[in-house]
């Protein structure tokens, strides 16, 4: 976030003669021959400042580094001023530069530790009674809707950080929840998604949650109407709608407008990124899906998290870590893509979640400064839970050509332990196994003892794993809010690094703008073949035959 060109740096280049130099030596099965200790050398054992359960193992030793490549990656983070932006972004400073705002997701877990002079800060604490009595009461069934019956069903309304967030902790927590409680999120303008959706809805005992930072969103505010319309046709009055609908947003006029009392209203701040949102009244879903104690035992476990990275020399620090090998693979092997796969099913919304996290953040090709970067920024986040990836994609990642850095996410302890575990332990042998097979692969010589002598030599090569093909491994006791509160922050602390390192902006979003304002003139030229003005012949074309066959 320096602004400054990556390349620049003398670590940049030096990570460059070391790729070209080394790169024929990085070879895992010979690195880890070579020392015994790698593994205790590329291991780290994340236990949180505030609370000893809170812990994970991050074993980075099946990647293609060796001390001096991670020390000259090192250099780099200090070369970027990596600590000194990490201090800007904790102390408030405008660090969104193109937006003059403050980035402060740590703000909304800090129960008062880190000293933050920004407007808003100070209603943080108020906003977290808000979410803990309003959620309390809708659980314990004193909030009633119109006709006097309890709410069983929530429906969240919103798209990007005010969908992903709320739907992937719900699902990870999903152990946690009250099972009398049922949980929608509706995200997509496809009118398809909230009324499918509908059909499952009771006006009577309904909660629809409007989930929008700035409430102009064009499919939230749609979707958040025909919502108002379906309840209004059963309910008729419109003094019911304050107990059936809420609204989490920065914009007190536009909800207010919509109908939403204030007092329905949970705010929060411009600081608040929208991909960093879940831990602010975004994540009101999820205080009610969970109950506001584990809501809190989530913003606590990310809390550590911050400590941890605000505090950690760099060479011990996690999210630098993790930040440093991806950019090794990124800018140095060429690697276009990353995944997250996580070896359990309640984290099968982790990698959709960080496609968001990740790829809005540090898909950027200018610096702050306005430069064009001359190497690659943020990679593509892909990935889903294990171990379904094994029976589609993985065939690629063992033997396709592309280099495809992966993390590998478990839990030692399942929440459901059916069969006395019989199916963690299985899940959990492949979660073993499958970085196992990607760095040591099979050789030619390994397969012929196991095909026989009249086997085909092409029958052979097919069978040959390379290996080589890299991984982080992260464990820990269990899926608890804490533990999940401090892996996401991880995450999100390591693509901050990334960010600065590349020179990037980490907290705008210009490239969504584009499409939106061309859809909008788009809208209003749909009505007849005539008005589609000012378009190439392929978009016009497009139109044209959607205007001949459409039904209304
Ligand atoms: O919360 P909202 O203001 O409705 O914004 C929802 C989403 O809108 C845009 O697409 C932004 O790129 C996202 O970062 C944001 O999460």
């Amino acid at each position: 976030m320096s602004g400054r060109l990556a390349s620049n740096y003398p670590a940049w280049k030096k990570l460059q003669q070391l790729y070209d130099s080394e790169r024929s030596n990085l070879v895992l099965k010979d690195l880890f021959a070579q020392d015994p200790a790698r593994f205790s050398k590329f291991s780290k054992e994340y236990v949180s400042p505030d609370d000893p359960s809170v812990t994970f193992l991050l074993d980075y030793s099946k990647n293609l580094i060796t001390k001096p490549v991670l020390d000259t990656l090192l250099s780099l983070v200090k070369e970027a001023e990596v600590e000194s932006y990490r201090d800007k972004m904790f102390s408030g400073e405008h660090i969104n530069t193109s937006e003059d705002r403050a980035v402060l997701h740590v703000a909304l877990r800090n129960f008062g530790d880190f000293k933050i002079a920004e407007g808003g800060v100070d209603e943080v604490d108020g906003v977290l009674e808000h979410i803990k009595v309003f959620s309390e009461a809708v659980r314990n069934g004193d909030h009633k809707g119109y006709t006097g019956k309890t709410i069983n069903t929530i429906v969240n309304i919103g798209i990007g950080g005010s969908d992903l967030g709320p739907v992937m902790v719900t699902e990870a927590l999903k152990a946690y929840s009250k099972r009398d409680l049922t949980a929608h999120f509706v995200s997509n303008i496809d009118g398809t998604h909230i009324a499918e959706t509908l059909r499952l809805c009771d006006p009577e005992t309904t909660l629809f949650i409007i989930a929008s930072k700035t409430f102009t969103t064009q499919e939230t505010i749609t979707n958040a109407e025909s919502a108002r319309d379906w309840f209004l046709a059963s309910a008729k009055d419109k003094s019911h709608i304050a107990k059936h609908f809420v609204a989490l947003s920065t914009n007190t006029k536009a909800v207010t407008e919509f109908g939403i009392a204030k007092e329905n209203m949970f705010a929060f701040w411009d600081w608040v990124g929208g991909r960093y949102s879940l831990w602010s009244a975004i994540g009101l879903s999820i205080a009610l899906v969970v109950g506001y104690d584990n809501f809190e035992k989530l913003l606590k476990g990310a809390h550590g998290m911050d400590k941890h990275f605000k505090e950690t020399p760099i060479e011990n620090n996690l999210p630098v870590l993790l930040a440093v090998i991806g950019i090794w693979y990124n800018d140095f092997y060429g690697s276009q893509t990353h995944c997250l796969l996580p070896y359990d099913q309640y984290l099968h919304k982790f990698a959709d979640y960080f496609q968001q996290g990740d790829m809005e953040s540090n898909g950027k090709f200018v610096t702050k400064g306005g430069q064009r970067v001359d190497y690659q920024t943020g990679p593509i986040i892909w990935g889903a839970a294990g171990t379904n990836g094994q029976h589609s994609f993985y065939q690629l990642v063992h033997q396709g050509t592309k280099l495809i850095p992966c993390d590998f996410i478990a839990p030692c302890t399942t929440h459901n332990p059916i069969a006395h575990s019989k199916h963690h332990r299985i899940l959990l042998s492949n979660f073993f196994a499958q970085p196992e097979a990607l760095a040591f692969g099979k050789t030619e010589e390994e397969v012929r003892k196991e095909v026989g002598a009249n086997a085909t030599e092409a029958l052979v090569k097919s069978k040959v794993f390379e290996g080589n093909r890299p991984s982080n491994s992260i464990i820990f006791p269990l899926l608890t809010p804490s533990t999940l509160g401090a892996l996401i922050a991880l995450y999100e602390h390591k693509i901050f690094v990334q960010g600065v390192i590349w020179g990037i902006n980490s907290f705008d979003q210009m490239g969504v703008e584009l499409g939106k304002v061309l859809a909008k003139n788009i809208l209003a030229q749909l009505g007849k073949p005539d008005d589609v003005k000012g378009h190439d012949s392929s978009t016009t074309g497009l139109i044209h035959y959607y205007q001949k066959y459409r039904k209304e």
